[in-house]
């Protein structure tokens, strides 16, 4: 059997288009665009390069990006200083600040810093309290993109057997609130846990947050599962070359699975929209603009 491949980049270019449409209807009634600023302390090149699609993606949906590029030198005190302008900036809708930061720089208290009607990240505690107990607040991106696609293939995810591999707090945990909020029997799997292929054999649902490229084998799943990837892996090819793999060894994985998320091409585009979807949602929130529901 062969697995079906889910187009997350087309999934993305589709919910864009889709922000892109309401921006417009924002931006007609209330004569301002949304925006989005995005902080990247230090040079890392994976993250320059995240955050200049994330960038485009801003500006291609009518709405404002504000980049702000800091030294890697920058104290936890005047990064939290800038977050407090930007959280008092009216033109500002939504924060993100590019992780990981430099050793020197506390996550948790930038974090902390941000307001969190502006978190589009869905990173502050409040909006994981939100998350956790179902009130309205942000959900992270990375989750959220994985859940919409789960739905696209899926229909229905209540009462499904969901295995989330991971519980890192800005993927596998969040990931977990939403697919319990759906009604799955949800299970989280971690370094600790005790023969992982024998639960990840009882999934209908597979989500892999590891960060391990190919560690879950086609001979783990059980036929037919929906397989939902999250792993960018940068692997080491020959003559000095390399390419992104994902936690999911795709060649075996595809034999077996139902469906299943590509890396490229899959969760990681997903992101990318979910982000400039919460954007306009904050915006529209601060001015009363309505959305449609399913957005
Ligand atoms: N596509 C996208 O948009 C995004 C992709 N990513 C990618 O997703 C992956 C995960 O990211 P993130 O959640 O931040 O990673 P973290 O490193 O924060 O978390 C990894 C999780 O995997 C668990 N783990 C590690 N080794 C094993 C193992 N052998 N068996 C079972 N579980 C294991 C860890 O368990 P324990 O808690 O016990 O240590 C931990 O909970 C990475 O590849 C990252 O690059 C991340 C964010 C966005
Ligand atoms: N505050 C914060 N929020 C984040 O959401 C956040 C972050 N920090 N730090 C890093 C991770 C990672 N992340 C990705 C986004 C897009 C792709 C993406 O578009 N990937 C393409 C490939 C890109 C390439 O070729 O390198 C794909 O999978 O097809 C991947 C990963 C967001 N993250």
């Amino acid at each position: 059997m062969s697995a079906r491949i889910i187009d997350g980049k087309g999934a993305a270019a589709a919910l864009r288009a889709k922000v892109a449409v309401e921006v417009a209807g924002y931006r007609a009634a209330t004569g301002r665009a949304p925006g989005l600023a995005v902080v990247l302390v230090g040079e890392d090149p994976a993250s320059a390069v995240y955050v200049r699609s994330k960038g485009k993606a801003t500006l291609e949906a009518g709405m404002l990006s504000f980049e702000h590029k800091l030294p890697a030198e920058i104290s936890e005190g005047k990064l939290i200083d800038l977050i407090n302008e930007l959280n008092s900036d009216p033109a500002v809708d939504g924060i993100l600040v590019q992780l990981p930061l430099p050793d020197h720089i506390d996550p948790n208290q930038v974090i902390l810093a941000i307001d969190p009607d502006k978190d589009v990240d869905g990173f502050h505690p409040i909006n994981a309290g939100r998350l956790a107990i179902g009130l309205t607040g942000f959900t992270p991106c990375t989750p959220l993109g994985c859940l919409k696609l789960l739905k696209a293939e899926l229909g229905d995810l209540s009462g499904k057997n969901a295995v989330v591999i991971g519980r890192s707090n800005i993927v596998g945990k969040p990931m977990a609130m939403l697919l319990l909020a759906e009604h799955c029997t949800v299970t989280i799997a971690h370094s600790r846990t005790r023969d992982l292929p024998e639960v990840v054999r009882a999934a209908d649902i597979v989500v892999a947050a590891v960060g391990r490229a190919g560690m879950v084998k086609g001979d783990w799943l059980k036929p037919g599962a929906t397989v939902i990837d999250v792993g960018i892996n940068r692997v080491a090819g020959e003559g000095g070359n390399s390419h992104l793999a994902g936690d999911v060894d795709f060649a075996s994985a595809s034999q077996i699975a139902g469906a299943i998320t590509p890396v490229p091409g899959g969760v990681g585009p997903m992101t990318i929209a979910c982000l400039i979807r919460n954007t306009l949602v904050s915006a529209a929130r601060r001015d009363g603009f309505e959305l449609p529901e399913d957005l």
